[in-house]
C-alpha cells in the first residue's frame, strides 16, 4: 500500500518547492510516507535581540548575591560554622547565616560557601588552569588526565558546585522521585538505574590547598570565584575578588553562557522582576519546583529547546497541583528555529495536547503587578495573568573577560574566536558554549549543546597536553518533548536551509525496546575518553586517582516509564511519527535530524562527513531504517 501526503507549507514566504516521495510498505498502516523539499525564508524572530543579561539567582530578580568576600569576617564565620557542626557554636552560626536568609527569602542561591574561603589557599602557579566549572571544563580535565597521568589541574568556577550536567534540569529531574531535601539531584537513567546530576561526588575532588602536594595529581575546583582577566603575555589569570594572580602553562576558557532576559522585564521595578526568572542551575530548578507546587499559573517565554522541554515537563509535574502552564513566543510554532514549519506546527499541537496553553506570534508589550500576580499585556492586545514568568530566550556566551584580556570574540555568533585546534592565543584554549570555533567541514560555528561541550572540552584538553588535533568529530544534540517526541540532530540544523524529509509512522514498542538494549550514541559520548580507541598510544604511567564512587556516564531515561497521560489521537492532521530530515546547502547534506529514530546518529555523522551530493535522498533515508 502506498500512502503519501504532500505537506502543506505554512508561513513560508519565498521559493517554496513541495515534492512528494512515495515509499512502498507491506505492512498496513506502517507507511505514511512523505517527503518535503523546501526552500524558505529564515524566520527572523529573536525576541531577545539587544536583551541584556539578568542573572536569576538573586533575590527579587536583582543581581545574584555575591558569595561572601574572603575577609577576616569569613574566617570568623567559618570557625563559628565549624563549631556549629560540632554542636557548640550552632546558635552563633545560625544567627550569622540567618541574616542572608532574611534578606533573600525567594532566592535561588546555593547554600554552600565559597571554596576555599581565602584566596591564599589557592595555588599561585599550576600547569593546567580551567576557567569555568561546567561540562566542557570537566571533559577537558578527563582528557588531560588520560594523557598526562599526574596532571595537577586547577578549575575556577563562579558557581558553588562541583561540576554537573544541565540537561536533566529541564527533563528527567521533573520525573524523579527524589525527596525535596535531597541535594544530590538523582534521576533515572535510560537503563532504569539512577545517577546524580554531578559528574563525580565531592570526595573525588582535591582541595585547592592540597593539590600541589599530591604528586599523583587530580583536579581541584575553586568554587565561587570569578576570573576577571587573563594576562596572556605573562600567562596568568587575575581573580575578580581580590586581584589574586595564578600563573599557568596552559589555560582553558570554558565559561559557558548566561540566559538572556527581555528588556520589558529587565527595565521593570523589582516587585515585578521578583516574579520573573531565567533557568539554568539546580537552584533555578528548586525555585521553579516550589512555585509549581504552590502557585496557579506559570508562563514560559520562548519557543526553543529549553522553553519547550520545560513547558512539557511542568505540564506533567504540575498536574496534581492543578498548575496551569502557558508557553508564549514571538515565533509561529515550537522549535521554529530548528524544525521545518510544518513540523514545528505539528509539534506545537502535540505540546498543546500535553496540557500546555501555547500562545504563538506574540511578544510581551507591557508588564504590571496585579495584587500578588503579574499582568502581561501582549502585542495582540490580549492580557494574561500569571504567577511566575520563566524567560527561556536563548543565551549569551560569557565573554566578559575577552576585551580586557586581548582576546577576540565573534561579532555575529558571539563567543571566543578559536581555530580548528580550539586555540585563541598561544596556550589559551576555549571550548563549550563559549567557544566560536572553526569547523573545517562546516565553517565557523558556536554550539550550545551538552555533547559539544563534552567533545570540544575533550579536544581542548588533549591539545593542552600537546596533541595538536583539529576539530573533526561532529557533536550531536537531542531533545525530548513528552511521550511522543524525541529527536537527535547533528551538523547545521537550521530551517532557513533547504530541507528534505522522509517520515513513517512510529512504532512505540520498538522505540522502547531498542533504546533499552542500545542507548543512543550521545549517552556514550562522555565515556568515550575511557574507551580503548581514545586512549593514547604511548604508554602512560598508571596513577591511582581518588576512589570513584559512581559511574560518570549520563544515560537518557526511558520516557515511556513516566506514565504520561493518554491523549486523544488527532487523525485529522498528518502523523510525523518517525522520520529523517536532511538540511541541505549547495546540494550537500550539512545537517540531519532524526525524528523518533534512535541509535543512528553515527550513520548521520558519516553522511555529513562524506560531504557528497545525492541525487535521491530516499535511498539515503532508507539507510536509517525508518520503517523497521
Ligand atoms: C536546563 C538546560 C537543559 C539543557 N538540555 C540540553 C539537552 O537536552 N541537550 C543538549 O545537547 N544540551 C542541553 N543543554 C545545553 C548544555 O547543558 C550546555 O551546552 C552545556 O552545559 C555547556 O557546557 P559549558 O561547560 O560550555 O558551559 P556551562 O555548563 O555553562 O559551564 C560554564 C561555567 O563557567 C562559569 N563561569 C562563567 N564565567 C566565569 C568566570 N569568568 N570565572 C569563573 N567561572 C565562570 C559558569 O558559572 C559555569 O559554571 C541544556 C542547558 C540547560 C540550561
Amino acid at each position: 500500500m502506498i500512502v503519501s501526503k504532500l505537506v502543506k507549507l505554512s508561513n513560508v514566504n519565498a521559493l517554496r518547492l513541495g515534492r512528494q516521495i512515495h515509499f512502498s510498505s507491506r505492512g498496513v498502516g506502517r507507511s505514511v510516507c512523505l517527503a518535503v523539499r523546501q526552500l524558505h525564508d529564515n524566520m527572523k524572530c529573536d525576541q531577545s535581540v539587544n536583551a541584556n543579561v539578568l542573572k536569576s539567582k538573586g533575590c527579587d530578580g536583582e543581581k545574584p548575591p555575591e558569595p561572601p568576600k574572603p575577609s577576616q569576617n569569613d574566617s570568623m564565620k567559618w570557625i563559628l560554622g565549624a563549631l556549629a557542626l560540632g554542636g557548640l557554636g550552632g546558635l552563633a552560626y545560625l544567627l550569622m547565616s540567618g541574616k542572608d536568609k532574611e534578606k533573600c527569602s525567594e532566592s535561588s542561591k546555593p547554600t554552600t560557601a565559597r571554596v576555599p574561603l581565602l584566596t591564599k589557599d589557592i595555588p599561585n602557579k599550576v600547569k593546567y588552569l580551567l576557567i569555568g566549572g561546567g561540562t566542557a571544563s570537566f571533559s577537558a580535565f578527563r582528557a588531560i588526565k588520560s594523557h598526562d597521568a599526574r596532571a595537577q589541574v586547577l578549575m575556577i568556577s563562579n558557581e558553588l558546585h562541583v561540576p554537573y550536567m544541565r540537561p536533566p534540569l529541564s527533563k528527567e529531574l521533573w520525573f524523579s522521585d527524589q525527596k525535596d531535601d535531597d541535594k544530590t539531584y538523582r534521576f533515572k537513567q535510560w537503563t532504569g538505574s539512577e545517577r546524580s546530576l554531578f559528574f563525580e561526588p565531592e570526595q573525588f575532588f582535591e582541595q585547592p590547598s592540597t593539590l600541589m602536594k599530591n604528586d599523583k595529581g587530580g583536579i581541584a575546583p575553586v568554587q565561587g570565584y570569578t576570573v576577571k582577566r587573563i594576562d596572556s603575555k605573562n600567562k596568568k589569570v587575575i581573580l575578580k575578588e581580590d586581584d589574586y594572580e595564578i600563573e599557568f602553562e596552559k589555560c582553558l576558557i570554558a565559561t559557558g553562557c548566561t540566559p538572556k532576559n527581555l528588556n520589558v522585564f529587565e527595565s521593570a521595578p523589582s516587585h515585578i522582576r521578583n516574579k520573573v526568572m531565567i533557568y539554568r542551575t539546580p537552584e533555578d530548578f528548586e525555585k521553579l519546583k516550589t512555585i509549581a507546587q504552590t502557585k496557579k499559573v506559570v508562563t514560559i517565554i520562548g519557543s526553543g529547546f529549553l522553553g519547550s522541554e520545560l513547558a512539557c515537563s511542568l505540564a506533567k509535574y504540575g498536574k496534581p497541583y492543578n498548575l496551569q502552564v502557558q508557553q508564549m513566543y514571538h515565533e509561529g510554532g515550537n522549535l521554529a528555529k530548528i524544525l521545518p514549519p510544518y513540523l514545528s506546527e505539528w509539534t506545537t499541537k502535540k505540546i498543546e495536547q500535553y496540557g500546555v496553553d501555547v500562545i504563538p506570534n506574540i511578544q510581551v508589550k507591557e508588564v504590571s503587578r496585579d495584587h500578588d500576580k503579574l499582568k502581561l499585556l501582549l502585542t495582540d492586545g490580549r492580557v494574561v495573568i500569571t504567577d511566575q514568568v520563566v524567560v527561556c530566550a536563548g543565551c549569551n556566551a560569557n565573554t566578559d573577560l575577552a576585551s580586557i584580556s586581548g582576546l577576540e570574540t565573534d561579532g555575529r555568533l558571539g563567543g571566543f574566536v578559536v581555530n580548528a585546534e580550539l586555540e585563541a592565543r598561544s596556550d589559551i584554549y576555549a571550548a563549550g558554549d563559549a567557544a566560536c570555533f572553526y569547523d573545517p567541514l562546516l565553517g565557523r560555528r558556536r554550539v550550545e549543546h551538552h555533547d559539544h561541550s563534552v567533545v570540544s572540552g575533550r579536544l581542548a584538553g588533549e591539545n593542552m597536553t600537546g596533541m595538536n588535533k583539529p576539530y573533526e568529530h561532529q557533536s550531536m544534540f537531542w531533545s525530548d518533548l513528552g511521550p511522543d517526541i524525541g529527536f537527535e540532530g547533528i551538523g547545521l540544523v537550521d530551517p532557513s536551509l533547504e530541507t528534505v524529509a522522509v517520515f513513517a509512522k512510529p512504532s512505540k514498542l520498538q522505540r522502547t525496546t531498542s533504546n533499552l538494549d542500545d542507548p543512543p550514541a550521545h549517552y556514550k559520548a562522555e565515556q568515550k575518553e575511557h574507551s580503548s580507541e581514545e586512549k593514547p598510544t604511548e604508554k602512560k604511567e598508571e596513577v591511582e586517582h581518588k576512589p570513584k564512587t559512581e559511574e560518570v556516564k549520563y544515560e537518557k531515561p526511558e520516557m515511556a516509564e513516566h506514565k504520561w497521560p493518554a491523549f486523544e489521537e488527532d487523525h485529522s492532521s498528518p502523523d510525523y511519527g518517525k522520520g529523517v530530515i536532511f538540511y541541505m546547502k549547495d546540494n550537500k547534506v550539512v545537517g540531519i535530524l532524526l525524528w523518533n529514530i534512535f541509535n543512528r546518529i553515527g550513520l548521520a555523522r558519516t553522511i555529513i562527513k562524506q560531504d557528497n551530493t545525492y541525487d535521491d535522498l530516499n535511498e539515503v533515508a532508507k539507510l536509517f531504517a525508518i520503517h523497521s
